[in-house]
């Protein structure tokens, strides 16, 4: 066996892919995957985000430097168990991206010896993505990256992950485990519930009013984007914040029993005070360049093997005065529409571009 260092990724999506990718920028380390579908991993190999991969995840952990759990929050928690059983390494760190920490950390505490150096890692960016086909090595480049250690973790270890993961470019900041379960509440998982909900809202009127769906447009789309993410993955972030985003509700419905008393009224200076305070608030947010506000507008383009035709393609988008962001060739032809990938930074340009591509016959698809 090589004398490199070895990393063992559970769970091969966009997040754990991001976190490969980056990870192979800095580091001349083995990458192996592990991912209960097959198909993600197969992928993942061909897009060279994983070096290989494998079905046998005891044996792979025993020689790794390296965990990093990337999978839904239970099935972590539960690996976690697995991980606790094995002779791993005396070196090994082990780490995971999930979006909850409270019961991660508990059960790391609980299963792993004084020697076993769990730091809990969360990445505050994302998309509404999954898979790898959508991992980008710079996905959480400038934006805060959240570490939870347990107890009794020494510093060195903690400025090692940190070291294993300075390819992301992120802003890594600790806190502990009820502390980061609080805020994450607050900023992400409680509105994704408000975005799945507004969605079915609207799904209920679709049914009643032909004219519902057509006219969904601007402000629906940008406040609901987040709930086409995944519902594996948002299933166990709430059962595993159950407690905090039930109080965040009951504050939420004395929020709408307010706003339903202020409509009520119908006071114009109360109600426009309403909508002051929230834009006030909203335009003093600072605005970073990536982070949880990570911008995603991808179109894929099916190109045929020849020679200047991404030349041609450049040039169409030029003379519509359209900016990129990125270009690139993806070669596992069969597991995507379209080979051709061009990253936009605003719907609008990923729509203009999209219009005069077909004009021109090339045929185009958004999503993945
Ligand atoms: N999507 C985001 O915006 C975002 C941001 C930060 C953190 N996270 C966290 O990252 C983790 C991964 O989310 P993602 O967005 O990459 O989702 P994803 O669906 O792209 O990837 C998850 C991967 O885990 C695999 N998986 C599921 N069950 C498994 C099992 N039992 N064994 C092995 N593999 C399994 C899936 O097949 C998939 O490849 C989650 O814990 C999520 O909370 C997500
Ligand atoms: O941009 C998105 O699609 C996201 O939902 C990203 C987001 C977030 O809520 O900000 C989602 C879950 C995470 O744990 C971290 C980031």
């Amino acid at each position: 066996m090589s004398n490199k260092e070895r990393v063992l990724l559970i769970g091969v999506g966009l997040i754990g892919g991001s976190v490969a990718l980056a990870i192979k920028k800095e580091h001349n380390a083995i990458i192996i995957g592990y991912d209960v579908k097959l198909d993600n991993c197969q992928l993942a190999k061909k897009l060279q985000i994983i070096d290989d991969y494998t079905e046998n995840l005891q044996e792979e952990a025993l020689n790794a430097d390296l965990i990093i759990l990337a999978c839904p929050v239970e099935k972590a928690e539960a690996f976690l168990e697995v991980l606790a059983n094995l002779p791993l390494k005396r070196d090994v760190i082990i780490s995971d991206v999930g979006s909850t920490k409270g019961r991660i950390l508990e059960k790391a505490e609980r299963s792993f010896n004084k020697e076993v150096a769990f730091i809990g890692g969360h990445p505050m960016a994302g998309s509404h993505k999954a898979g790898p086909g959508s991992a980008r090595a710079h996905l959480f480049e400038n934006a805060f990256y959240i570490l939870t250690p347990s107890r009794n973790v020494k510093t060195e270890k903690i400025e090692k992950l940190k070291n294993w993961l300075r390819g992301t470019k992120a802003n890594f900041i600790t806190m502990d485990s009820s502390e980061h379960d609080l805020v994450t509440a607050v900023v992400s998982h409680f509105p994704h519930i408000v975005a799945a909900s507004l969605v079915r809202q609207v799904e209920n009127h679709a049914s009643k009013n032909e004219h519902v769906n057509f006219l969904a447009a601007g402000g629906f789309r940008d406040i609901t984007r987040i709930a086409s993410s995944s519902p594996e993955m948002w299933r166990d972030i709430v059962r595993h914040n159950q407690s905090m985003l039930l109080s965040l509700l009951d504050e939420w419905m004395i929020e709408m029993n307010d706003v339903r008393h202020l409509i009520r009224d119908g006071d114009s200076d109360l109600i426009h005070d309403y909508f002051f305070g929230a834009k006030k608030y909203r335009d003093s947010l600072p605005v970073r360049a990536k982070g949880a506000i990570a911008a995603f507008y991808d179109l894929y383009v099916d190109i045929l093997d020849r020679p200047g035709v991404i030349s041609d393609i450049t040039t169409i988008l030029f003379q519509e005065n359209i900016s990129i962001t990125n270009i690139r060739i993806i070669e596992a032809r069969e597991d995507v529409y379209g080979v051709l990938r061009i990253s936009f930074q605003t719907e609008q340009d990923l729509e203009k571009a999209r219009k005069s591509l077909q004009d021109r016959g090339y045929d185009t698809y958004i999503s993945m």
